[in-house]
């Protein structure tokens, strides 16, 4: 079969959405149909996290955190399958979805010193990519052509990631909902974007509904 030609191919397509709500999914999946990588943020707020507490920091101090992270560069690999975050040598990528990293991410995703530090970093990448976080088509890339954000209610949300946390499900939804208060200033919707319910769609639907748009 031929393959659907996209006029987003060469540009920045931006996926927002609240916690848990299928945006690293979703963009993986946008990213391999358009033949591009995507580009998780959220990956880089959590290694920042990772790495406070492991030097046993106080999430709060922002230039001890800068600090760290100005001596031991961590670097992001935005691949379409699946992104990877490097420090040196480690690979974080599989230490960044625990529920401690969960629970102090919101902390230090509230410094600006940080939210900096992050979009140097997401602006300096070679386009095109599909960008997905709270703040893609707001902040970070205002002038993306096609800018999506992604919704579900709280507790599908805690039933899809209870599939991957040890906790249950209304501790999750506990959890989803004090991080979506804490994340409110960073994760306004663009006004230009399309927001989309996911609640009744599955992965495969949320990714044709994103795609039928980039035709
Ligand atoms: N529309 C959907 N229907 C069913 N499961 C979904 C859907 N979107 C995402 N998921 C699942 O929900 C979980 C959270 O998705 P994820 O992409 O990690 O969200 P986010 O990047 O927003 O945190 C994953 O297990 C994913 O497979
Ligand atoms: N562009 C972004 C991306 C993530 N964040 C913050 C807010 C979130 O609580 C954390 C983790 O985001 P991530 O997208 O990795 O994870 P969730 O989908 O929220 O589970 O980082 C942000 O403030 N701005």
């Amino acid at each position: 079969m031929a393959r659907p030609r996209y006029t987003a191919l060469l540009m920045i397509v931006t996926i927002d959405g609240v916690a848990a709500s299928g945006k690293s999914s979703v963009s993986s999946g946008v990213a391999q149909a358009l033949g591009v990588p995507y580009v998780s943020s959220g990956l880089l707020y959590r290694a920042a996290t990772l790495l406070g507490l492991e030097a046993d920091l106080d999430l709060r101090g922002a230039p001890d955190l800068l600090n760290l992270l100005g001596a031991h560069p961590v670097r992001l690999e935005p691949l379409a399958g699946g992104n990877r975050v490097w420090q040196g040598e480690r690979d974080l990528t599989d230490d960044l979805h625990s529920t401690r990293v969960d629970r102090g991410v919101s902390v230090v995703a509230a410094l600006p010193e940080v939210r900096e530090w992050v979009d140097a970093q997401l602006r300096a990448l070679p386009e095109p990519f599909v960008a997905e976080g709270r703040d893609m088509g707001t902040n970070v890339f205002p002038h993306a052509p096609h800018k999506f954000y992604l919704t579900a209610s709280a507790r599908i949300r805690a039933e899809r990631r209870a599939r991957e946390r040890p906790e249950d499900v209304p501790a999750i939804e506990a959890d989803l909902q004090r991080r979506d208060e804490l994340d409110t200033v960073q994760s306004a919707p663009a006004p230009d974007a399309l927001v989309i319910d996911t609640g009744p769609l599955d992965l495969q639907g949320v990714i044709d509904t994103i795609l039928t748009r980039l035709h």
